[in-house]
């Protein structure tokens, strides 16, 4: 299978299964370990310097004489734009200034972007004709358009009056390089390297520098590069954030405020953080910049910005009311009140107390190398969770259906096997009123659905829940994990990719030729997943329960119905199991057992691995 190449941060991980990988295959099972999941929302890809790529004899003058910033806008806005949204601004007027209502105070914008920013972006992506600009217009747009190029060489005349930078695209070299083996600083960990193939897109420019009278820049194809790019500017900003918008988070991380906070109100003007390319900007892009003003001021308390708090289990969310320093955290998310503006599924915050779960949820700031697993379904009273293979059935209430809800809000991954899938087209997202998509910001709240597929079962469609949720906003695109054998064609695998899910390929198997769930996990954990909630279904389910799993599994979290289903339906129970002396036993006990009623249910809530024991806080 060619179709998701290795990645080279899992090189020894992928060698090892990769042998095993030649083991006989089977319909469930083949050996291995993750060999890619390109997700590249969170991990700038590293800059990529270059050697062979432009020739040093070709002739650099421009082919048409160069035009100027206006007359590119204006001659973009004769050929029409087709991913321009129809709200940017065409007039110079600076985009932070929006008409108001008299007596209105102006809002802090995060944003000082320059005007016509989307539209310069664009000109100065697609370099249709050369352009001449003044020296400060190019240092007001280039640090906004510096993530699409990599500088190659720079050339200067032998008077000193004109510079002449080479840049190639980003994405025209690979990501992976022979320096991975250089001994790391002490105390660095390696960064997790993302493999790109090289050679994707041909596109080459020079920066002319002339400084004369007053000085111009000159921006043009250079002859050997293609004509068009061979992606658009969305592609290379979900690859790398450019400078002048992480300059814009340098600012807001300076007086002091949560990476948290600042992504928060970023997201809150959407159109100014897409103009300034800044679409695909992460809390963990914050969190960097954020990082290193921190290095220089360790004693400062980060907060977050004014109107909003810091909830335990959901980050920030906007404060309901006025909140005085010693509110900034609580225990309990406030959600604003229903809007007619809401999604119709939305539902609304449990307005009962769901404490009982806390001992159960997992715990972010534990240190640890695999997720916190909880296991949570809703059965029958004869432990069914189905009337039939494949029917789906409604088995929680109202409440305990709110519930589950938040309990995907306090994970950052639900999976579940392909049966469920295919039985339920689930969306798998949080629809609880706070939600990113539910009035909430981005995608807070929305956990990753990720589902077990071996062989690559699922028929992904555009149509599938899973996908128009990713599509609404209102939950993130799947990660389905394959083993080697499965057949997933380039198409399949670019449509995935273009909703923002990926495939995870694992080559480790168990004894019984099936992906083996501790290589599952770890290659979560790899992601960057803390948390899994394992919803399904009665295979996974019944598989995770026998004993060679329970190390792996933190809690269990059981909706209980009135119901008995019947010999039927579909059972959730594990192998049985025999004593020392050969007698039947019970094939698992969960400890720390509380059952809660809750409306028509009760939810039985245990846990089943042994708990890391509370560490005391280390003396400073
Ligand atoms: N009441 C509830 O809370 C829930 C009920 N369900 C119900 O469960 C039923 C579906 O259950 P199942 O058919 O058992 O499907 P399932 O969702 O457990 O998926 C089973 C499939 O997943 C893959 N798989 C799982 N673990 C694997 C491993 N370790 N290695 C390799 N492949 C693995 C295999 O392809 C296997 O055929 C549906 O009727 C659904 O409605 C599902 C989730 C929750
Ligand atoms: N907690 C719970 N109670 C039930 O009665 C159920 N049938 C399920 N099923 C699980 O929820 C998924 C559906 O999710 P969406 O509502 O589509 O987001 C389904 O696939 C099962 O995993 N769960």
């Amino acid at each position: 299978m060619n179709d998701v190449p290795p990645r080279a941060s899992d090189s020894s991980a992928s060698a090892d299964t990769l042998r095993s990988a030649s083991v006989s295959p089977h319909e469930d099972a083949r050996a291995g370990d993750v060999v890619e999941n390109a997700d590249q929302e969170t991990q700038p890809l590293p800059d990529i310097m270059r050697d062979d790529a432009m020739d040093e004899d070709a002739p650099t003058e421009p082919v048409t004489a160069p035009i100027n910033l206006s007359s590119a806008l204006a001659k973009q806005a004769q050929q029409g734009n087709a991913y321009d949204s129809l709200s940017q601004n065409v007039t110079t007027e600076p985009s932070g200034s929006q008409p108001r209502a008299p007596g209105m105070q102006a809002a802090q914008s995060m944003f000082e972007n320059p005007p016509n920013l989307a539209r310069i972006r664009r000109v100065l992506f697609e370099c249709k004709d050369p352009i001449e600009i003044s020296l400060e217009e190019f240092e007001t747009y280039w640090p906004f358009i510096d993530n699409v190029w990599v500088k190659q060489r720079t050339n200067a005349s032998k008077e000193g009056h004109c510079t002449t930078d080479y840049y190639m695209c980003r994405l025209r070299r690979p990501t992976h390089r022979t320096s991975e083996t250089r001994p790391l600083p002490e105390g660095k960990r390696p960064r997790k390297k993302r493999v790109r193939e090289g050679g994707l897109c041909n596109f080459q420019i020079k920066v002319v520098r002339f400084d004369g009278a007053y000085t111009t820049v000159t921006i043009a194809r250079t002859p050997g590069s293609g004509s068009i790019h061979s992606h658009d500017l969305d592609y290379i900003d979900r690859v790398k954030r450019n400078s002048g918008l992480m300059e814009f988070a340098r600012r807001e991380s300076a007086k002091g405020y949560l990476p948290s906070s600042i992504y928060t109100k970023f997201q809150e003007e959407p159109d100014k953080l897409n103009e300034a390319g800044g679409r695909f900007l992460t809390v963990t892009d914050v969190r960097n910049v954020s990082a290193k003003w921190r290095i220089q001021n360790p004693e400062v308390k980060l907060i977050p910005h004014d109107g909003y708090q810091l909830v335990k289990g959901h980050g920030i969310v906007k404060s309901v009311g006025p909140v005085s320093a010693s509110e900034t955290v609580q225990t309990q998310p406030i959600p604003s009140a229903s809007s007619p503006h809401l999604p119709p599924d939305t539902l609304s915050f449990p307005n009962f107390s769901l404490d009982f779960l806390q001992p159960y949820l997992p715990n972010h700031s534990e240190k640890r190398e695999l997720p916190h697993v909880t296991l949570s379904y809703a059965s029958s009273m004869d432990s069914k969770i189905s009337l039939l293979p494949g029917m789906q059935t409604v088995l929680s209430g109202p409440e305990a259906k709110l519930m589950t809800h938040y309990l995907r809000s306090r994970h950052d991954a639900i999976l579940i096997g392909v049966g469920t899938v295919l039985a339920d087209n689930p969306g798998l997202n949080c629809r609880l009123e706070g939600a990113g998509g539910f009035g909430g910001l981005g995608r807070m709240w929305q956990p990753r659905p990720v589902v077990i597929d071996p062989m690559g079962r699922w028929p992904i469609h555009p149509d599938c829940r899973m996908l128009r949720t990713a599509v609404e906003g209102k939950g993130k695109a799947p990660w389905v994990v394959v083993s080697p054998g499965a057949q997933i064609n380039p198409q399949r695998l670019m449509m995935l990719k273009g909703y923002g899910g990926d495939f995870l390929r694992i080559v480790e198997y168990n004894q019984n030729w099936r992906l083996r769930w501790e290589a599952v996990l770890r290659a979560l954990a790899s992601e960057g997943i803390k948390s899994v909630m394992i919803e399904g279904g009665a295979t996974v389910l019944s598989e995770l329960l026998n004993p060679e799993y329970t190390n792996f599994i933190d809690s269990i979290i059981v909706t209980v119905a009135p119901t008995y289903l019947g010999r039927g339906g579909v059972s959730v129970s594990p192998d049985s199991k025999l004593d020392q002396e050969g007698k039947p036993n019970a094939a698992l006990n969960p400890r720390d057992v509380k059952w809660t009623p809750l409306g028509q249910n009760v939810i039985m809530c245990g846990n089943i691995r042994q708990r890391e024991p509370e560490r005391p806080e280390e003396p400073v």
